[in-house]
């Protein structure tokens, strides 16, 4: 059996908050945004949306992205939509949808393969739809994220930002931690 059977999948939103403003929170055509993606994404100033995890069994007390595993047979950008609308209460739609950076990444009991998305438009007031499992919703800046924001999602962030469309994080020596 290929290893990648043995991998989860994860799919982390980012949410910037100057599209929100650009758009009013609505679906718009793209040249119709006052904020270009292209050009924002290159400013490390951006404010984008974290959710502190609560009661999950999970970094709780630490902000992430809002994520979702990938379910079977689920694709990447049908996760990002299903966790938008269960997690935030926003419909998003799949051409909004770009994935920017991929991790692959092992923790003490799990390898992931994540998916960094950037969602540039959707339609909706933002809410903490899931107050049970998240106790904090906000914008950050990217330049300064919080303390607590879980090690992975900060490097994914960065990875955004800076273009850089791979990383590793916990897999260095990993044929000798897994069988
Ligand atoms: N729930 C959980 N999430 C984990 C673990 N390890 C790990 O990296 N994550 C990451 C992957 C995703 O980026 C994010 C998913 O968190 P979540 O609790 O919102 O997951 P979910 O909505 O898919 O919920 P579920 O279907 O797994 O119950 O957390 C873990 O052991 N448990």
């Amino acid at each position: 059996m290929g290893r990648i059977a043995h991998l989860f999948a994860a799919a982390n939103m980012i949410i910037r908050q100057d599209m929100a403003t650009a758009t009013g929170g609505m679906m718009m055509k793209m040249k119709e945004k006052i904020v270009d993606p292209k050009t924002a994404l290159k400013d490390s100033k951006s404010m984008i949306l974290l959710s502190r995890r609560f009661n999950t069994g999970f970094m709780d007390g630490w902000y992430g992205l809002p994520a979702g595993h990938v379910r079977p047979t689920e694709r990447i950008h049908e996760t990002v939509m299903r966790e938008a609308k269960e997690e935030l209460g926003i419909e998003v739609d799949p051409a909004e949808i770009s994935v920017m950076s991929t991790m692959h990444r092992l923790n003490k009991k799990r390898e992931y393969m994540d998916f960094f998305c950037m969602v540039n438009s959707w339609k909706g007031p933002i809410v903490n739809n899931e107050p049970d499992k998240c106790d904090d919703l906000q914008f950050f800046a990217v330049d300064n994220l919080p303390e607590n924001t879980i090690e992975h999602v900060r490097q994914g962030i960065h990875c955004v930002f800076n273009n850089i469309p791979f990383s590793e994080h916990g897999v260095e020596g990993m044929n000798q931690k897994v069988g």
